[in-house]
């Protein structure tokens, strides 16, 4: 199986590109912001909780982000391999996501970060916010949190990952084909 993690800050292009990558690897893309906001959309149990922390531009707890990343695993046991965006985000989720691999016989292979400097993320992310509906996007105070939390809860996971052989990082800053192409070169030598 191969199982990726594609990593970076809140409007790197994870999403973007996770949508490309999935077709052209024929992986299963788990994006735990679109999970969340289906819950939102749809007045769930789990929407509910989620959305009082991502109005703020928090996280959601570990506890209820890792049990909902389990059950979208196990909805695709088909899976030829997963494209994890936007998950894990904290130590604690990686070793639960190491851990839900590890009793399906398998591992992440690899995690591509985007790297992309705070002031050109504010500005896609504002620009974003214009038309994706997405109050998180709508509000600069909201956006510099969540780019804070990533700094202070999630960019210790390049370390986490570089420790094992696993991380490669990639120049978010391109057109949406050059970038593909980059993160192309990585998975085609895994
Ligand atoms: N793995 C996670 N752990 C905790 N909270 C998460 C996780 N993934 C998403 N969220 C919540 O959902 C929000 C939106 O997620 P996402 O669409 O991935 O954001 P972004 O576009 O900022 O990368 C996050 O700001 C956070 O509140």
């Amino acid at each position: 199986m191969t199982n990726l993690v594609l990593f970076g800050p809140p409007g790197a292009g994870k999403g973007t590109q996770a949508d490309i990558l999935k077709e052209k690897y024929q992986l299963v893309h788990i994006s735990t912001g679109d999970v969340f906001r289906y819950n939102i959309k749809n007045q769930t149990e789990l929407g509910l909780t989620a959305k009082s922390f991502i109005d703020k531009g928090q996280l959601v707890p570990d506890e209820v982000t890792i049990n909902m990343l389990n059950a979208e695993v196990d909805k695709n046991p088909e899976a030829k391999g997963f494209i994890f965006d936007g998950f894990p985000r904290t130590e604690n989720q990686a070793d639960a996501l190491a851990n839900s691999l590890k009793g399906k016989g398998t591992e992440v292979k690899a995690m591509i970060a985007l790297e992309v400097e705070d002031e050109v993320l504010v500005k896609r992310l504002l620009e974003r916010g214009k038309t994706s509906g997405r109050k998180d996007d709508a509000d600069e105070a909201v956006i510099r949190n969540r780019i804070t939390v990533y700094y202070e809860e999630t960019a210790i996971l390049k370390e986490y990952y570089k420790k094992q052989d696993k991380y490669y990082g990639v120049d978010g800053v391109g057109s949406v084909e050059e970038i593909t192409e980059r993160i192309s070169n990585v998975i085609d030598k895994l």
